[in-house]
């Protein structure tokens, strides 16, 4: 068994290759601690999917090990995916590929809960049973008004899509939510809100989130630990606090210069 301390989930040492050989994940380590968030960056193409694909156990590894608290998840069987997929959840880049359009929002948005109905959040008591209220409450958790509940996905906006994603990655009460580009295909006027919907959310509920992004800017707003990648590999870590150090990597350092100019 492994020892943990405050680890929600721990990588080690976890590759994927894909057919023709390439590393598009190269021997990774990473940590994240309950109700951190951990931000991963890197530039399109180095890996940063996958690895997140890997640790929602949607992508076999070909080494390495990883573990939900002192689960192995690694040594796959019905039982740790079925609590990997209560424990970890996840949103991805495009909130409209994320819905089904043929679904109303109370459907998509019900969809974890109905699917796992042994779940019952604690933020949902006094009214457990009621499926009705318990949507209404996690549409007003991201701020969308309750009468969007009867509509269809291609009524609502980008950003109040990805607010009903947020809503329903946090209805079972997950420890870890693997955040994949979450704001790249909304405009910017509408990026900083959801960043600030999330982190608020993060205060209030205590969830740890694996921030990834391509905008360095954007991982330094939400995290206050940072791992950078570059062709498959970590080239650097940092805190938020050593981020503009002379240590930094030279990869870094490319990365700084375009969010600084
Ligand atoms: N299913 C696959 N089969 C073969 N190669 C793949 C597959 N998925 C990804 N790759 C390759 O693995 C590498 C990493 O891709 P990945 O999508 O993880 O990068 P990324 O950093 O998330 O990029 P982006 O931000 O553009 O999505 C790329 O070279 C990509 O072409």
């Amino acid at each position: 068994m492994k020892l943990v301390g405050n680890s929600i989930l721990t990588a080690k040492n976890i590759t994927k290759k894909y057919a023709c050989g390439h590393k598009a994940v190269d021997s990774i380590s990473l940590e994240i601690n309950k109700g951190e968030c951990l931000g991963l960056v890197g530039e399109s193409g180095c890996g940063k999917s996958t690895l997140a694909r890997c640790l929602l156990l949607l992508e076999r590894l070909d080494e390495g090990e990883i573990w939900l608290k002192e689960t192995p998840l690694h040594e796959v069987h019905r039982g740790t995916i079925r609590k990997a997929r209560k424990e970890i959840q996840a949103v991805f880049q495009n909130p409209t590929a994320s819905l089904n359009p043929k679904l109303k929002i109370m459907d998509s948005l019900m969809e974890a809960l109905d699917f796992q109905k042994d779940i019952q959040p604690c933020f949902f008591n006094g009214f457990q049973n009621d499926r009705l209220k318990k949507a209404e409450y996690l549409l007003d958790m991201v701020g969308i008004s309750k009468t969007y509940l009867h509509s269809y996905p291609h009524e609502l906006s980008g950003g109040q899509k990805q607010r009903v994603l947020i809503a329903r990655a946090l209805s079972i009460e997950p420890s870890l939510i693997i955040l994949d580009e979450p704001t790249a295909s909304l405009d910017v006027s509408i990026q900083a809100k959801i960043l600030n919907l999330l982190k608020d959310l993060q205060d209030q509920l205590g969830v740890s989130y694996l921030f990834i992004s391509h905008d360095l800017a954007a991982v330094n707003f939400m995290s206050n630990r940072m791992m950078v990648m570059q062709q498959g590999k970590i080239v650097d870590e940092c805190t938020k606090q050593d981020l503009f150090s002379d240590e930094r990597h030279t990869y870094t350092r490319q990365l700084l210069h375009v969010f600084e100019s």
